[in-house]
């Protein structure tokens, strides 16, 4: 039973309000009674608007079911006038600039990865703060981008034969990075600095210099014996460090026991898919985490008691130019906070004895914590241009957007910001708001300094919307269509004409196989070169790895082809990817289709519900572990429902999938001491439940999302277990 304070004509749940009392507002500026009073008033005046938008998508969405319930294929033309008669589509707006300003060189003019964190688990936040810098050799030796064959197998301790195809893999792209005047930095000897100079002893001995000197910007150590040399290209820098006394640096012929990397230029620091927080306690455990990262006071004592160490924020890192100066680089990579969505409520406040919308909550409090960076109460500054960036996800199109600006616009007034302090990165993860980018930009244009092609939500929403045309072709194959190249190549398009080159990111999405480094090395190119100055990655390591792309490729230079080619795609993102020939697949197929989805359906449920942990690797059919939230379960949670609808399996079919797939989950769990079974009594399950309910009444869920299911579940097994 949640006790509350009543603050204003809001109740407080007494955790979040001993947290906001006596650790977030201190320092802050606002007092008790500010806060609050105003809370309450944004509450009062925006809730209303919140319900309308919510009305309006539901409304949207029955129309759209009629209209395709009706037919069996769509036609182009009258297609596209449905949807503007409607409302779905929107007249967009004549050409204009964002003006955004205040905005920090990671997100406005560097290109490089963003790394996206679960922010309720503060050791791998932490290591997501930490993740700026990365260890080349780490992420190369730790990884399957060198192959295990012929002896260079990844044994228990360090394998020489291994060590060697990594220093190999690393110099070939210090040759992309750092290109000599002549020759190769394969089997280089050494790296002094001669007159301001680096000079390279390569090979054979002979010497050689930088292709462009200025890539040199200085060193740490001795000038004689440097241990550390400073190298930038394109905007990103690498380190590389020297120890003859290494267990790598003493066989290197030129003592190099390692590059670090840049790698995170940015973090998201998630409050949403990617975490399970349902109520004032959850949610008072991420906003006392982002409190602790915003003032660096964050720590988590890793290992066992006896040989422990703290895991804290780094510090920034020094080097001393040719001349004499001083370098100072950040150690950190510099922190979005992801907000939730318009949908969601939470009874940690309550108004009129409901819960509040959970993003009202979220933006003033993660707001009113992140205003300690701008007033310098931390141990570093996240901001140094003064700048609040919240990732607002799921929104559906202009109007949503609209509100979003005004909540932002409210909060600011609330704790004494200046005007467009918060920044607003925009997802274009649903098919509303693809479909009408420009206008939603437009809606957000003082203060937009994202879009992000959200792939995963995107798709889900994809299958809900024309749930009722047919069934949807396989899960792999409807990402081959026409309609997601499209949606990615408009959205950047979009972006770049609005002006957001060298003042806001245009992203692309995540990388989720978690180990699968070597094909995201083959992959992920197309990120950048689809002029995207930023995508998602899933961990420390495949954030290092990634940047080695954006050494790659130039992406700031390929952006004026963009702006001048003529794109509009809007067609093919109408383009609906149905199975093309349901009578095709054969049972196999179909039987295979279905127990993939409910693996992992329930490999990522059960964790959720039962545990608390909204992001897990599962594996699939094949093995192979994938990145799970709540966007990856909309899709599966969809397909099936679709193919329910569409008679392709019936209820029989995914009640016998889902026993068998409970055991095999539960067999793949059974490490995990934490873990609760599902079987074999999957009825009482609150888990199991929690995966029927997704799948059986998926049609009827708002959008297709699956968070009121999963808080409801969770909230039962929390009581549950008290
Ligand atoms: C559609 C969307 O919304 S996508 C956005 C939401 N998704 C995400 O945020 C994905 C974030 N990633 C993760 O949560 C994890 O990487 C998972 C769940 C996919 C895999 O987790 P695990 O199986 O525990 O990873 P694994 O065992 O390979 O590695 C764990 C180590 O890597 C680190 N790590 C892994 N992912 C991250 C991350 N995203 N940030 C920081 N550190 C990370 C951990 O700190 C840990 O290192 P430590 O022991 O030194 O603390
Ligand atoms: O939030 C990201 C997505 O792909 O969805
Ligand atoms: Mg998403």
């Amino acid at each position: 039973m949640q006790n509350y304070i009543q603050r204003g004509q809001l109740q407080v749940a007494t955790q979040l309000d001993a947290f906001i009392e006596s650790e977030a507002l201190p320092g802050s500026g606002i007092t008790s009674s500010t806060f609050w009073a105003n809370f309450s008033d944004i509450v009062a005046q925006l809730t209303p608007i919140n319900d309308t938008l919510l009305v309006k998508r539901d409304t949207l969405q029955q129309t759209i079911d009629q209209y395709c319930q009706s037919r069996t294929a769509l036609v182009p033309e009258e297609y596209k006038a449905f949807l503007n008669q409607i409302g779905y589509l929107e007249t967009p707006p004549a050409n204009f600039e964002i003006t955004t300003d205040k905005v920090d060189p990671e997100v406005a003019t560097m290109a490089g990865p963003q790394l996206v964190v679960p922010i309720n688990n503060a050791r791998f936040a932490l290591n997501a703060a930490n993740a700026r810098w990365g260890s080349l050799y780490d992420a190369a030796y730790g990884t399957d981008v060198i192959s295990q064959d012929n002896g260079a197998a990844r044994t228990k301790g360090y394998n020489p034969k291994r060590g060697q195809h990594v220093i190999e893999y690393a110099r070939k792209w210090l040759d992309v990075i750092a290109p000599l005047a002549k020759g190769s930095h394969q089997g280089s000897r050494g790296y002094d600095i001669t007159s301001g100079q680096l000079v390279i002893t390569l090979h054979d001995r002979s010497t050689t210099t930088l292709t462009q000197s200025a890539r040199f910007l200085g060193f740490s150590g001795d000038i004689a014996k440097p241990n550390a040399i400073l190298i930038q290209h394109n905007g990103l820098h690498i380190e590389l460090q020297f120890d003859r006394t290494h267990q790598v640096g003493k066989d290197d012929p030129a003592g190099m026991k390692d590059i670090l990397v840049e790698s995170a230029l940015t973090t998201i620091m998630d409050c949403e898919d990617s975490v399970a927080a349902v109520d004032g306690e959850d949610k008072t455990l991420v906003y006392q985490n982002w409190l602790g990262l915003i003032k660096g006071t964050l720590e988590v004592t890793l290992g066992k008691p006896d040989s422990a160490s703290i895991r804290r924020l780094n510090p920034d890192r020094t080097y001393t130019s040719t001349d004499g100066n001083t370098i100072s680089l950040s150690g950190r990579s510099m922190m979005f906070i992801r907000n939730v969505g318009h949908l969601m409520t939470n009874d940690a406040i309550l108004f009129d004895a409901k819960p509040i919308y959970e993003g009202i909550m979220d933006a003033m409090i993660t707001s009113l914590i992140a205003k300690h960076d701008l007033l310098d109460n931390g141990v570093y500054r996240n901001s140094q241009a003064g700048s609040i960036y919240i990732v607002k996800p799921k929104m559906h199109g202009s109007e949503e957007v609209a509100f979003a600006n005004t909540l932002f616009s409210c909060v600011e007034r609330a704790l004494s910001l200046p005007d467009n302090t918060l920044k607003m990165g925009i997802m274009d993860e649903e098919r509303r708001t693809s479909v009408n980018l420009k206008a939603c930009i437009y809606a957000a244009k003082e203060r937009a300094v994202f879009i992000n092609t959200g792939f995963l939500d995107r798709t889900g929403d994809e299958i809900h919307t024309s749930m009722h045309l047919g069934p949807f072709a396989l899960k792999a194959q409807i990402k081959q269509q026409p309609w997601l190249t499209a949606y990615e190549l408009a959205n950047v398009k979009i972006g770049v004409d609005a002006g957001m080159s060298g003042k806001a990111q245009i992203g692309k999405g995540m990388w989720p196989i978690p180990d699968h480094m070597a094909d995201m090395m083959q992959s992920k190119t197309t990120h950048p070169q689809s002029g995207a100055n930023t995508a998602w990655v899933p961990s420390p390591t495949a954030a290092t790895l990634h940047a080695l792309h954006y050494h790659q490729i130039d992406v700031f230079n390929l952006r004026s082809t963009i702006a001048s080619a003529e794109f509009d795609g809007l067609d093919d993102i109408l383009t609906v990817p149905l199975l093309a020939d349901p009578s095709s697949l054969s049972e196999h197929d179909i039987q295979r289709e279905l127990d993939n989805n409910v693996q992992g359906i329930l490999g990522y449920v059960v964790r959720w519900v039962h545990q608390g942990i909204g992001c897990s690797k599962v594996p699939d059919i094949n093995n192979v572990g994938l990145m799970e939230d709540r966007a990856t379960l909309r899709i599966s949670s969809q397909h099936i429902a679709n193919w329910l609808l569409h008679g392709l399996i019936d209820e029989s079919q995914i009640n016998d999938s889902m026993l068998r797939m409970a055991k095999l989950v539960d067999e793949q769990n059974g490490a995990d001491g934490e873990y609760i079974n599902m079987m074999p009594n999957p009825l009482e399950s609150i888990a199991f439940q929690a995966a029927q309910e997704l799948i059986l009444k998926g049609t009827a869920q708002p959008n297709g999302y699956t968070e009121p299911v999963l808080h409801a579940k969770r909230r039962e097994m929390k009581q549950n277990i008290q």
